[in-house]
């Protein structure tokens, strides 16, 4: 550039600057000394951090910029990324490192195992969600458990906890995730007999709606459908895709409430949310009509009248919603409609993605060309032992719609395929190989892969770093799954073997559940369901990733979406149990 241009160029800055100061100095009625000096001072003070976070450097991290912190980096990083960049970071910094950015102020990003479980577990009171979450967020989980702190968290976790806790609901959701899994099972069958190079499947949406499916089944008595023709498209399902994607992607974008209003985004979410409300107000006005006559019905009888059974049938409803709507809240009260349309999208939320995703991460890892072939056989082998030929049958054997031995909650069957032995809750409890593999894929890909919660009490981490009030503590569980000083230094191996030889689940090495008083209440229920559906799987098809030696990449969510699929060849087994 010319000398003179350069010139004209410092000389306009300077008039901008000056009018600036100017313009301030009037506004706020001070001298221009004082505001250059003010200026100057907050210049000086934020010179490495966001704009009103107390400097500290008592803790590492990548430097930030003046007043912006580390908000540039943080926006223009790529999002499929993210959870690299972090484990990056924690390479360079050590298990604890900070960021700051403006309007959220610092983050401490922890991953050593101690101070995590002191955060989540040893001192839980002095860690919440806060609004900061619950604004994000607030479109898909209004008030429910996901978000809330406090007494609100401690009643729903307490009612939650009892219906996950009872022996008879674990019965019903085990045959519940057999019965869609039959559906699964005969539609991959029509896939894999499909001529020619037609037998490709994206099995990360055959998973989604064969949790989707079972929830919609175990929460509402109403499965979604989306099994009963998989090529079409289900509304609820697609807003509540956008939504989380949308929602998701606040937590790498600070200025969202900007952006969101500038490029149309608040406008969808708006769409969205009301496609999903309107499902869940559906369903929660259904089930009112029906409780009110079987109410009815039973003032009916007391007075010798004849009753009409409640929407045409005689079946008893216990199934989550009904517990929900059983139940009383922290003041005693029945759950509102909104509570109860919270409560059911929370769910659908945990219950949904987490599992279909780890079981795609793990098919992927057992079928990649860099896997042995060695898993697999043990995976087929185990499940070949516990649930070969002569194995326990729920199946009455002539094709007629069963139900479950348990008196409530109560189900009917599909008819099962006769000959193969279907898994139950007590099958599934003894695959502990099978059990290995999806805790293990969850180590490496934990389906919730980054987590955050606000400090409301000064502290001080035993790793001796101090937290004060209103700091954040971020936590990526991706990053610590490869952690070679957690685990060894075969870290990024998949290896299912590690959980057979010692490691727990409940360990504070391995956070993919969370840990402490907030802890996955659906653990049990995930693993179970996982279990089902890949025995089922493995005892009729062999798969083949179409792109066997590339790692897929995720897409931007609350949780750890393949963001192109999974693209597998389904073929029956050669050598079939049945
Ligand atoms: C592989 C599957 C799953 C994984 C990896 C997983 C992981 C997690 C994690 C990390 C949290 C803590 C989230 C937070 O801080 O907000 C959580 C909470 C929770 N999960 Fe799961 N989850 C899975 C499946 C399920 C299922 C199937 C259900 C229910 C059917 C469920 C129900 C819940 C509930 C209710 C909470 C909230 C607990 C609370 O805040 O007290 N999860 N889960």
């Amino acid at each position: 550039m010319p000398s003179s241009n350069i010139l004209s160029t410092t000389k306009s800055s300077s008039s901008v600057v000056l009018q600036l100061i100017h313009v301030l100095s009037t506004l706020f009625r001070v001298s221009k000394p004082v505001l250059l000096a003010t200026l100057l001072y907050t210049l000086f003070k934020y010179r490495h951090t966001a704009y009103g976070t107390t400097p500290r450097t008592d803790i590492p991290g990548p430097a930030g910029l003046p007043l912006l912190g580390n908000l540039i980096e943080m926006v223009r990083r790529p999002k499929q990324l993210n959870y690299q960049t972090q484990t990056k970071y924690h390479g360079i910094y050590g298990q604890i490192y900070a960021m700051t950015l403006p309007g959220i102020g610092r983050v401490i990003n922890v991953t050593h195992p101690e101070s995590l479980d002191h955060v989540l577990r040893v001192n839980f009171w002095a860690y919440e969600k806060g609004e900061y979450f619950r604004h994000i967020l607030g479109p898909l989980i209004g008030s429910g458990i996901f978000g809330a702190d406090g007494q609100h968290w401690k009643w729903q976790r307490r009612l939650a906890s009892h219906i996950f806790n009872v022996a008879a609901f674990r019965n019903y959701t085990s045959d519940v995730f057999c019965q869609e899994g039959q559906l699964v099972l005969d539609y991959l069958c029509t896939v894999a007999d499909r001529a020619g190079d037609q037998n490709i499947v994206d099995l990360q949406s055959i998973f989604y709606m064969y949790t989707l499916d079972s929830f919609g089944e175990i929460a509402f008595g109403q499965s979604f459908g989306c099994l009963k023709d998989p090529e079409q498209e289900v509304e609820f399902a697609t807003a509540f895709d956008r939504l989380n994607t949308t929602l998701a992607n606040r937590f790498n974008a600070p200025m969202w409430p900007l952006t969101d209003r500038w490029n149309g985004l608040l406008e969808q979410v708006e769409k969205d949310q009301k496609t999903i409300f309107d499902f869940a107000y559906s369903v929660i006005r259904k089930r009112r009509a029906f409780q009110q006559q079987k109410l009815e019905n039973q003032e009916k009888k007391k007075n010798g009248e004849p009753g009409q059974s409640p929407s045409g049938t005689k079946r008893e409803k216990k199934d989550l919603m009904q517990l929900f709507m059983d139940a009383h809240d922290e003041n005693g009260e029945p759950l509102s409609d909104e509570m109860m349309r919270d409560t059911l999208l929370n769910f659908v939320l945990a219950g949904r993605d987490t599992t279909a995703q780890a079981l795609s991460w793990m098919f992927y890892l057992i079928h990649r060309s860099q896997s042995s072939g060695d898993i697999l056989r043990k995976l087929t082998e185990e499940t070949d032992r516990i649930l070969g030929r002569g194995a326990q049958s729920l199946s009455k054997g002539d094709g007629s719609p069963t139900s479950t031995s348990t008196s409530e909650p109560t189900i009917q069957t599909y008819p099962r395929y006769p000959t193969v032995g279907l898994p139950t809750y007590e099958t599934t409890k003894n695959q502990k190989y099978a059990e290995a593999c999806f805790y293990e894929a969850l180590r490496l890909y934990p389906s919730v892969p980054q987590n955050i919660k606000i400090c409301v009490e000064d502290d001080v981490l035993p790793s001796g770093h101090k937290v004060y009030k209103g700091e954040k503590i971020g936590w990526s569980s991706w990053a610590m799954g490869r952690d070679t000083k957690i685990w060894g230094p075969d870290a990024s191996v998949y290896r299912p073997e590690r959980w057979l030889t010692g490691e727990k689940a409940s360990s504070s090495k391995f956070v993919s559940f969370h840990l402490g008083p907030r802890t996955c209440l659906g653990q049990q229920f995930a693993t179970i369901e996982a279990i089902t559906i890949m025995s089922m799987l493995f005892q009729k098809f062999t798969f083949e990733l179409v792109d066997p030696d590339n790692e897929p990449s995720y897409g931007p969510a609350l949780t750890l979406p393949m963001d192109k699929g999974l693209p597998i060849r389904v073929r029956r087994r050669l050598d079939p149990i049945v």
